[in-house]
This record gives structure tokens, sequence and C-alpha cells, in this order.
């Protein structure tokens, strides 16, 4: 179980969130939604613990992964190492089934630079799911694709959700998105925004 209770979070002398409470169970998909600038990203790097600097408090498993909003891929690595070098329990074949899982079947010893952008964007999803997370984190991770691209990588983090089942937590500007991919949506509002559930 993720349980998420933040009681206020600032920048500087600006209060950007307020009470924001809500549980994710094992295998749920939540979709967090609200208008730009009103504090999404800041609540979805203090659930990762990239952000330690709020009150309040957060559990959350050890093992999660993260996607964000562009691939941050090793662009010296190979595509297999990229997978390998943040799973470093998982074997080669298990590197080559999870490419291949994603479309990238043959293309393990291929530099980031030489995928296009929506291969990276697999590759990223490829080494998300590698660790077999408990919690998946999202950042916008269908921004800036033509809808073509968006509803395949939409088809695709489905799928591997769907087979994996670790608890989800994604941020998107598109209902559409929230709608198609969560269990539940959270909309933040307010003055500092807030949310309870
Ligand atoms: N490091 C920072 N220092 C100061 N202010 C920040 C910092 N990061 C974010 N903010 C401010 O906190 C508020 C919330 O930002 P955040 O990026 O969480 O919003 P968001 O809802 O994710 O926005 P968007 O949908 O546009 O990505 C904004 O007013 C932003 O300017």
């Amino acid at each position: 179980m993720i349980r998420v209770d933040i009681r206020a979070k600032h920048f500087g002398p600006t209060q950007v969130l307020g009470t924001v409470r809500f549980d994710i169970a094992p295998g749920e998909t939540v979709a967090l939604v609200g208008p730009s600038g009103i504090g999404k990203s800041t609540v979805l790097r203090i659930v990762a613990g990239i952000d330690n600097r709020f009150e309040g408090n957060v559990t959350r498993p050890d093992a999660m992964a993260i996607v964000f909003q562009e691939p941050t891929l090793l662009p010296w690595r190979s595509a297999r190492d990229n997978l390998l070098l943040t799973q470093p329990g998982l074997s080669r074949d298990g590197a080559e089934r999870a490419l291949t899982r994603v479309g990238l079947e043959g293309r393990g010893d291929a530099f980031p630079g030489h995928l296009s952008l929506g291969q990276q964007r697999r590759l990223s999803l490829a080494r998300a799911f590698a660790g077999s997370p408990e919690l998946l984190i999202m950042d916008e991770p269908f921004v800036s694709l033509d809808p073509d691209m968006a509803d395949q990588m939409i088809g695709l983090s489905e799928a591997l959700i769907a087979e994996h089942r670790p608890a989800t937590l994604f941020v998107t500007h598109a209902r559409s998105e929230a709608d198609r991919l969560a269990d539940r949506v959270l909309e933040l509002s307010g003055t500092p925004a807030s949310l309870t559930n």
C-alpha cells in the first residue's frame, strides 16, 4: 500500500501544496490531474522520494520505477546496457526479452541516439518494468507525441501495467488518457493546491 499524507510544501515563502492525502492499492492505477502549475510534478517528486522537503509522510515500497516526460537514457551505453546497468539482477536473456516485449527485438546493441524518439520511450518503459516495480510513477509520459504514437505508447503501457500490476501514479494533462488508463482520477485544486480522497 502506498500512503501519501502531505500536509504542506513550500518553495521559499510560497506554499504550493496544502493537504494532499491519498492511498494507492497494489495493482491500482491512479491519474493525477489539474491545471498547469498547480503542483502535480511536485506531488510526484514527493511521492517518489526525490523531494524530501515537505511536511507530512509518504509510505512507499523500495521497488519503484519512474518514467519522466523525456526519456532519461544513458547516451553512451547500448539499449541493452541501459537495462542492465539499472537492473543488475537482470540476465542478458532477460534484457533481450524485455526489449522484445516493447518492440525493440534485436536492437540491444543500438545506442539511444540511433533510436527514434518513440523507440527511446519504449526503452524507458522496458527499463521501468524490468525491475518489477511495486510502485510505478510516470510524469506526463505521453506528452509531445503525435496522436498515433501516443496511442501506441498508451496501449503498451496499459499492457505492461496489466502484466506486472504495480501500483501506478501518473500525471497527465489529457483527461482522455486519465480516463483510459486510470482506475481512479485525482484532481488537485485550490491555492495552495489540495486533495483529500
Ligand atoms: N524548484 C522550484 N522552486 C520554486 N518554485 C517551484 C519549483 N518547482 C516548482 N515550483 C513552482 O511550484 C508550482 C507547482 O509546480 P509543478 O511543476 O509541480 O506544477 P505542475 O502542476 O506539475 O505544472 P505543469 O502541469 O505545468 O507541469 C509552480 O508555481 C512552480 O512555479
